[in-house]
């Protein structure tokens, strides 16, 4: 177990610092999503593990999604199969989707349950295959393909999947019977197809579901950057949108703002990027207001 020492009476003065925090959230469902950029180091994961068990102890209800994308890269580059990203996605072939299914369901989302397991917590892991809690059918993407004239052309990705139905009776019952739902981006079909879909877009999409008080996106950078790179502390919808149609926000940038922005348009209260590179970044969140990182489309509330 982890300990540090520090003054007792600073210990005290701190947990009671996080009272109204702790009875603010008391029961409230937040979605965490935790991207495979910020699994890199072994302390961070096992931080992050312990915050959610915290979470849960002090009576909020934890979610976890989790991503792999470096993950499932280096496997398939250990494999030699090719694999290129557009608009953030991974064009995944069926070689590839066999691979995203190893490593997103087998290996990251088995070691994040050990990991909360092992910190004190119930984790359960699991898929959108299990109890088919998420519906997909194949995502089939326009992209600009002469800018002189506006024309478009279609973009196959292959077995990647866009959601069509999402199922929170399980992820209800394991939070109401004490665990920590951990779950991986992976959709269904009626065929039993499988497809791989971003995590972000399975966070919005699970957190508007719950209608989650929050939904959180942990990441590898400080936040959401303007065109002159400076972090934003939040970001309206046109503000999103003008930072999308100059470049400045591109690759997997994309599918988390237009998430998060869907997430709150769909009810839920606060979505925010922080930098999962900071020790206890979920803590630091929601207890208190040193909270980094960039709270997205609040000016709509
Ligand atoms: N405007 C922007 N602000 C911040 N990061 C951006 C921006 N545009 C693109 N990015 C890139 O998006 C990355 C985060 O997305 P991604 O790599 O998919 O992370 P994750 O694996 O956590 O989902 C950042 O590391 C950065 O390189
Ligand atoms: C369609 C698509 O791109 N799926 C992602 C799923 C994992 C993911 O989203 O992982 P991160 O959150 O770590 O980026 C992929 O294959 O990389």
């Amino acid at each position: 177990m982890q300990t540090t020492m520090h003054e007792p009476g600073l210990v005290v003065e701190i947990l009671s610092e996080a009272l109204p925090y702790i009875q603010k959230y008391a029961g409230k469902t937040i979605v965490v999503k935790y991207g495979g950029n910020a699994m890199t180091d072994e302390r961070l994961i096992d931080s992050f593990a312990r915050d959610m068990v915290l979470l849960k102890t002090v009576g909020l209800n934890p979610v976890v999604v989790h991503g792999g994308g470096p993950q499932i890269g280096q496997m398939l580059e250990k494999l030699q199969i090719r694999s290129e990203f557009i608009n953030g996605m991974r064009v995944t072939t069926k070689e590839a989707m066999d691979v995203v299914e190893m490593v997103l369901g087998g290996q990251i989302n088995k070691s994040i349950v050990d990991r909360i397991n092992r910190a004190g917590g119930q984790a359960i892991g699991m898929t959108g295959k299990d109890n088919a809690q998420i519906i997909a059918h194949k995502l089939v993407i326009e992209r600009p393909s002469d800018t002189a004239t506006g024309e478009s052309e279609q973009v196959d990705l292959g077995h990647v999947g866009e959601i069509v139905d999402i199922s929170t009776d399980l992820i209800n019952m394991l939070s109401k019977a004490n665990f920590i739902p951990v779950i991986a981006p992976i959709g269904v079909d009626e065929k039993g197809n499988a497809y791989n879909i971003n995590a972000d877009i399975v966070a919005g999409r699970i957190a508007s579901a719950l209608k989650a008080e929050r939904l959180m996106l942990l990441t590898n950078i400080a936040g959401l950057m303007d065109a002159e790179g400076n972090v934003m502390r939040d970001a309206s919808t046109a503000q999103i949108q003008a930072l999308i149609a100059d470049g400045t926000i591109h690759g997997g940038m994309l599918p988390k703002t237009s998430c998060a922005l869907e997430a709150v348009k769909q009810g839920v209260t606060s979505a925010v990027i922080v930098d999962g590179r900071v020790p206890h970044a979920t803590l630091l969140e929601i207890f208190t207001d040193a909270g980094a990182g960039t709270m997205i489309g609040a000016a709509q509330h």
